[in-house]
């Protein structure tokens, strides 16, 4: 079966002298299969989520998703392939503030046509999604910049869900929240996910969170770090 994910001799080096370096050797996620990456803060977990992104490319070794090796694409390509495979939700979340939260969950849409397709009526979907997550449909029309950071949480998910991208990517999306709130997230999270077939790698300093994950992974056991001088 091939992998959802998979990091092969993986090495990283952030440019500039004493640039922070990560190299992983092997690690893989495999289809619907969900993972928790714990690692203290600074540790290179959202370095590792770049990479896994395509956002930023592999100095060597190989990042594929579903068996697409991300660096033999060019940056378009790879900007199109993370549209169409990879919900993203960022640990500063990243919505359009001044758009309506209609329109920051469509946002994926516009730029991965087969996703797109996936999606028969997008206004309907993403007002299910809202549903599904526990936010009031009517806040679709309102600006997301409007809404708490909690609703903002929820909208980030929505926007990573919509379509049913194969992958999850999520860096520290339940840090702002308390215990109870954090806990009825990941199970809307959860459940979406699980809908969707989506295979999930969180990232997180978190330990509590584990025991909702098929599995859970210490940065350390998978990278070596060389850390910047200060
Ligand atoms: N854009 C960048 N340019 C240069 N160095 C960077 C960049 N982003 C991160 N780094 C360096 O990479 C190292 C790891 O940072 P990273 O953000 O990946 O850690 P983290 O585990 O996600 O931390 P946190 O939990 O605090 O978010 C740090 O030394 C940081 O300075």
């Amino acid at each position: 079966m091939t992998p959802a994910l998979a990091l092969q001799d993986l090495r990283y080096t952030w440019p500039g002298r004493n640039g922070f370096g990560l190299n992983v050797s092997d690690f893989s996620l495999m289809p619907g299969e969900s993972v928790l990456l714990l690692g203290e803060s600074g540790a290179g977990k959202s370095t590792l989520l770049s990479l896994v992104c395509g956002i930023v490319t592999v100095s060597s070794g190989r990042v594929t998703v579903e068996g697409t090796d991300l660096a033999r694409l060019r940056a378009g390509e790879r900007d199109r392939f993370r549209a169409e495979r990879i919900g993203v939700i960022f640990q500063q979340l990243n919505l359009l503030p001044y758009a309506r939260v209609a329109d920051n969950i469509l946002l994926p849409l516009h730029f991965a046509p087969e996703r797109r397709r996936r999606v028969r009526n997008p206004g309907a979907e993403a007002a299910r999604l809202c549903q599904d997550l526990g936010l009031p449909t009517e806040i679709l029309a309102a600006p997301a910049g409007r809404l708490s950071v909690g609703q903002q949480q929820r909208v980030a998910v929505a926007r990573a869900l919509i379509g049913r991208p194969s992958l999850i990517v999520a860096d520290e999306p339940t840090s702002a929240l308390d215990a109870a709130t954090q806990d009825s997230f990941l199970t809307l999270l959860f459940d979406q996910a699980a809908e969707a077939g989506s295979s999930m790698l969180m990232v997180s300093h978190d330990e509590r969170l584990g025991s909702r994950f098929d599995r859970v992974v210490r940065l350390e056991e998978i990278a070596e770090t060389q850390r910047a001088a200060c």
